[in-house]
């Protein structure tokens, strides 16, 4: 993802509400001491897993609707998840093509158990139907045929469904962070082990998925310091604009940030740690910590 990781650098040098602190990536990697926390994907045990290629079909549809739970303070990802398992542990065809396409929101909320209107709702099912409409028209289907179409390669994969198009306008510049495209590389890679429809020869080449509990984490760890004002911001739950400049510098800076942490810790450790691995450390951490405060985006991207 050269784009993700240029783009982002773009918006780290020349960012003006979020730094990049040099000494706190230092500390940081020191605090490691060469030893990242191992995660399981499914540390939560919420997933449906069954080896084949309807998880597959699974994972896409939870990444398709992998996005804003904040603004409903009981609504988590965790419900998203096991509501959609258990969805489709009594109906295997609940997420084929068709189904997708056809989805409405009361659907969608009585499938997830979920007593009120969704967060973006209608964005919810407008990506069900769209994502529903190309599995049919280009992969007969099955999300298990795209990601095969992809011969391996997270990169191909994330541009093949850069239709979840998560990008932005810094600056002037086109900024490329594909957070959810990312993520279901990572599920894949994560669930399957590395194996059959998790095998990718450049899941390396995968950045971390810049969300709102990541750059709360980097925030805490000291790698990310913001200005006052943004400080005061995020600290008063106050919304930040989609696409404003603040919201890209958390993002970008939060991608940047980590990259510039592996390439520290291959030079100070002698050790290769994916983004995936730091991601699913940082993200696993913050989400266990609810007092921690996050920037809130009203977005269909994170
Ligand atoms: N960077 C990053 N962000 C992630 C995930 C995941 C889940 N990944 C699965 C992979 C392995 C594990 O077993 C997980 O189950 C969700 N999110 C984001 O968090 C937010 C939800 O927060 P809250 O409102 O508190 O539930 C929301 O933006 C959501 O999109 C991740 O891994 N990395």
């Amino acid at each position: 993802m050269d784009q993700v990781k240029a783009t982002t650098a773009f918006v780290a040098n020349s960012s003006s509400h979020v730094v990049v602190d040099s000494a706190g990536i230092e500390k940081a990697v020191e605090n490691i001491q060469g030893k990242i926390p191992k995660i399981e994907w499914d540390f939560e045990g919420i997933h449906y897993f069954d080896n084949g290629p309807l998880t597959v079909q699974y994972l896409f549809v939870l990444d398709t609707l992998n996005f804003c739970f904040w603004p409903d303070k009981k609504l988590s990802y965790d419900d998203l998840a096991s509501g959609l398992k258990e969805a489709l542990e009594n109906d295997k065809s609940v997420f084929d093509a068709d189904h997708l396409q056809k989805f409405t929101g009361l659907q969608l909320r009585n499938l997830l158990k979920w007593p009120r209107p969704l967060p973006l709702e209608d964005e919810r099912i407008r990506l069900l139907h769209e994502v529903g409409f190309e599995l049919e028209r280009s992969f007969g289907g099955k999300a298990s045929n795209l990601v095969q179409s992809c011969g391996r390669s997270a990169a191909k994969l994330v541009a093949t469904i850069a239709s979840f198009r998560d990008h932005s306008v810094y600056k002037g510049h086109q900024i490329f962070l594909y957070k959810r495209a990312q993520i279901f590389a990572a599920d894949l890679y994560g669930a399957f082990k590395g194996q059959g429809y998790g095998e990718f020869n450049d899941i390396s080449s995968i950045t971390i998925f810049a969300d709102y509990i990541v750059p709360a984490m980097l925030w805490k760890l000291g790698v990310l310091k913001y200005s006052s004002a943004l400080a005061s911001i995020i600290e008063s739950n106050k919304e930040i604009a989609s696409g404003s400049e603040e919201e890209v510098e958390l993002r970008a800076c939060s991608i940047y940030a980590v990259e510039k942490m592996r390439d520290l810790i291959s030079v100070k450790l002698g050790k290769q740690v994916l983004s995936v691995e730091l991601d699913l450390w940082l993200w696993a951490y913050g989400v266990q910590n609810p007092s921690l405060p996050h920037h809130r985006t009203l977005s269909i991207y994170y």
